[in-house]
C-alpha cells in the first residue's frame, strides 16, 4: 500500500518521537511504501530512515522551494514547483493518509485532504495518529462541526482518529 504521511518537520521530544518511530517500523516491516514531504528534516526524516531500515519503500515529493532539504536514498523522489502542487501529488500517490504530529504544514495539508474528501474527489482513508493526545483540539472542534450541521456526511466517514501506530495501520487494512 502506498501510505502518504503528514508529519512535522522540527526534531521533537522522545514522546513523540518514540511512536513515529514505531509506526515506522510498522510500514516497513508490513512492506507498504512510504509517500511522504521528502525531506530529511525532523521527524520527517526519522520517518522516512525508520521506514527504510525496515525494508519499505520511500517516495519523497518534495518541492523546488525546499530542495536543500531533499533526503538522500530515497526510491524516488518527485521536484514540484510549489506547495499546491506537492499536495496534489501527495493525495495522487496515495492509497491512505496518515497524520502524524505536527505543525502548520501538517494541518495544511491534513485539511486540504478532508476538503477534497468531503467533496467528494476522493474516497481515500485518512486517519490521524493522535500521540499524546495532540490532536484533542482539532478533534473537538471538527465533532463541533459534525454535531452542528457544518459538515456534508458523517465525520466517521471523512476521518479515523488511532491512539498507538499498530491502530492506525489496522484500520488501513480493514478500509
Ligand atoms: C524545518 C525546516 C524546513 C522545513 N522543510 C520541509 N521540507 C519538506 N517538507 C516540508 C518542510 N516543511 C514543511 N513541509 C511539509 O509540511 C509538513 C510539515 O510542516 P510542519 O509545519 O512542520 O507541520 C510535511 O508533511 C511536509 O510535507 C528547517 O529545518
Amino acid at each position: 500500500m502506498n501510505i502518504t504521511v503528514f508529519c512535522s518537520a522540527y526534531s521533537l521530544d522522545e514522546r513523540y518521537t518514540t511512536p513515529a518511530a514505531e509506526f515506522a517500523r510498522l510500514l516497513g516491516e508490513g512492506g507498504h511504501t512510504l509517500v511522504w514531504g521528502g525531506s530529511h528534516a525532523g521527524l520527517m526524516g526519522l520517518l522516512a530512515d525508520g521506514v527504510k531500515e525496515a525494508g519499505g519503500r520511500l517516495v519523497g515529493i518534495s518541492v523546488d522551494l525546499l530542495a536543500h532539504k531533499s533526503y538522500e536514498g530515497a526510491d524516488e523522489l518527485v521536484m514540484t514547483r510549489d506547495l499546491a502542487e506537492r499536495k496534489g501529488q501527495l493525495l495522487a500517490r496515495a492509497d491512505a493518509v496518515v497524520v502524524l504530529v505536527g505543525g502548520l504544514g501538517t494541518l495544511d495539508e491534513v485539511t486540504e485532504v478532508l476538503e477534497l474528501k468531503k467533496h467528494a474527489l476522493h474516497d481515500k482513508p485518512v486517519v490521524v495518529l493522535d500521540t499524546e493526545g495532540f490532536y484533542s483540539g482539532l478533534r473537538t472542534q471538527l465533532q463541533r462541526m459534525d454535531a452542528e450541521g457544518f459538515l456534508p456526511r458523517p465525520l466517521a466517514e471523512l476521518i479515523t482518529f488511532a491512539a498507538t501506530p499498530a491502530e492506525a495501520l489496522d484500520h488501513l487494512k480493514e478500509n
